[in-house]
């Protein structure tokens, strides 16, 4: 891969920049997976960022994406707008334009979007939009605005990316069982994990999928919620080993509702930057089999992504 640049713009100090030169993964993953959870940043000297972004990261292009995507062993992608960008789709819906089907998109849009604006939105490719809450990211949307955009795209055949953090569930949880669609949990809804996988935080959050069938949960971001690591680099094959209990729960109760994606870029990561290889050698862990490995990493994200080529099947 090349490496990571950046253009007009200046880094938020501190900012880690994307691994170059991730390791070769030594879990194979099945032909057909999808990357269901990753970003493309710019290149800002071409899709600027938003005025109103929390962060400003380096570039990464789509180019980039699918090199990686391929190195990996990935055959598609899911491109999730990030929050640097707003509500301005054009670097995604770019990223989707030259995948050649190979990549879906979720987008964020606010109340003014037109129809024909969704409608183009759906010719490239996307299939959901992102409702975010947390505080760090973006400025409070009221809920009204968002139960009327998700109604709208709910005759589009879309779903709802919901991305909070575990402790504002019990505030949020009226919204989001309201939420007409399907609703999509980011990085399982980022538990603390120095707390017991059977206390009432994570209880709340399994209630959450189990009294809904409609929710499903990405067991993305193990780097994002780690206390003790070890971290994925330097070829660790037990990395984020605090992690591994929570999201393999999630897998084996709800194995047709869970997806993977590496998160790469990796935006706000502080302590360290891993390496996506070894990200990818984290999903046995937590998806032991291979039936469950092919329904996290193809099954599933092609029945939500791609349903008119997974019609059928099982
Ligand atoms: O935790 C984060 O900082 C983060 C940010 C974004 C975004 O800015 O869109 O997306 C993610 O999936 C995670």
């Amino acid at each position: 891969m090349s490496k990571p640049t950046s253009g007009p713009f200046e880094k938020t100090p501190g900012w880690l920049d994307w691994y170059e030169g991730p390791s070769k993964p030594a879990f194979q993953v099945p032909p057909g997976s999808v990357d269901a959870h990753c970003h493309v940043f710019g290149p800002g000297g071409t899709f600027p960022y938003a005025p109103e972004r929390k962060y400003t990261p380096c570039d990464a292009s789509r180019e980039q994406l699918f090199a990686l995507r391929d190195h990996l062993g990935f055959a598609r992608n899911v491109v999730v707008q990030a929050t640097c960008h707003g509500a301005d789709n054009r670097a995604m819906v770019d990223a989707l334009q030259a995948a050649g089907g190979r990549a879906r998109g979720v987008a964020t849009v606010k109340r003014g979007v037109t129809d024909e604006e969704l409608q183009n939105l759906h010719a490239a490719g996307v299939r959901g939009v992102r409702f975010n809450f947390v505080k760090r990211l973006v400025d409070f949307t009221p809920r009204d605005e968002l139960m009327e955009i998700a109604s709208r795209i709910h005759k589009l055949g879309w779903h709802v990316v919901i991305y909070f953090e575990a402790v504002d569930l019990p505030e949020l949880w009226d919204f989001f069982t309201a939420l007409p669609t399907t609703v999509v949990v980011d990085h399982m809804g980022r538990p603390d994990v120095t707390q017991p996988l059977d206390g009432p935080e994570f209880e709340l959050f399994v209630k959450f999928m189990r009294e809904h069938p409609n929710v499903w949960s990405k067991v993305s971001c193990p780097e994002r919620l780690s206390v003790s690591g070890p971290q994925a680099l330097n070829g660790e094959q037990n990395a984020y080993r605090d992690v591994v209990p929570f999201a393999r729960k999630i897998v084996e109760t709800f194995p047709d509702r869970v997806l993977w994606g590496t998160d790469w870029p990796h935006p706000n990561l502080k302590g360290h930057m891993p390496d996506d290889g070894l990200l990818v050698d984290f999903i046995p862990h937590i998806a032991p089999t291979a039936e469950l490995q092919r329904k996290l990493l193809v099954d599933n994200p092609m029945r939500l992504y791609w349903p008119e080529e997974s019609a059928g099947k099982a």
